[in-house]
């Protein structure tokens, strides 16, 4: 089971790294195992030339990797992801230039999506006419905190499919890599429409 969701997210990173959403290293790319563990891109890889060995096992409530290897220095957020969200089982983080400009433009905390036939790629959306709220966190380099306020924030707000990173990317999930992708294609539609729409000077 969890072995063809690691086999599916290594597909997903080689179509990431297609897209041109994870340049350099940027970006990092998860799956569950079980409640307990997860498997985490190695930190400061090419992402989007990843095979099944640059994934390490993590301890979702300790952050440990037994095999003594670093896993990506945005851990802390994978496996926030895995404790908040028990149906989650996929999680991607990109660095789009997209993602990344419009969470720079949009200064407060969520951006609202709304007006859009494509906010039906998310799961559970069934017409343009609601608002989908993306939260948006200011950056930290200090990952343990950018969770702490990311969890606090989820304790009074709805979090669903993903967050932003502010000046730093994307952060999605879906209950396994498909719906991580459908997620994530989805919303970068969207933030390019919302961008395009801003640059009008239209919101
Ligand atoms: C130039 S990438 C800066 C770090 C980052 O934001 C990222 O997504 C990649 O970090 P990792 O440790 O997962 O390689
Ligand atoms: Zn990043």
């Amino acid at each position: 089971m969890w072995q063809q969701r690691l086999a599916d997210l290594v597909t997903a990173c080689h179509w990431i790294g297609s897209k041109g959403w994870a340049p350099a290293t940027g970006g990092n790319m998860s799956v569950r195992q079980d409640p307990q563990w997860c498997w985490l891109s190695e930190s400061g890889r090419d992402k989007g030339s990843l095979t099944t060995d640059d994934f390490l096992q993590v301890d979702i409530a300790t952050l440990q990797a037994p095999s003594g290897r670093i896993p990506s220095a945005e851990t802390g957020l994978h496996t926030l992801v895995y404790r908040l969200f028990p149906e989650a089982n996929a999680v991607l983080h990109v660095h789009t230039p997209n993602a990344t400009v419009l969470s720079r433009l949009e200064t407060g905390p969520q951006l609202n999506l709304s007006g859009y036939e494509m906010q039906k790629s998310l799961s559970g959306q069934t017409s343009h006419l609601d608002t989908v709220p993306v939260a948006i966190f200011d950056n930290d380099q200090d990952i343990a905190a950018l969770a702490q306020r990311i969890e606090h924030w989820s304790e009074t707000h709805p979090l669903r499919y993903g967050f932003l990173l502010r000046g730093h990317g994307l952060t999605c999930w879906g209950k396994d890599v498909s719906e991580a992708r459908r997620h994530l294609e989805g919303l970068e539609f969207l933030f390019e429409c919302e961008l395009k729409l801003r640059s009008f000077g239209t919101q």
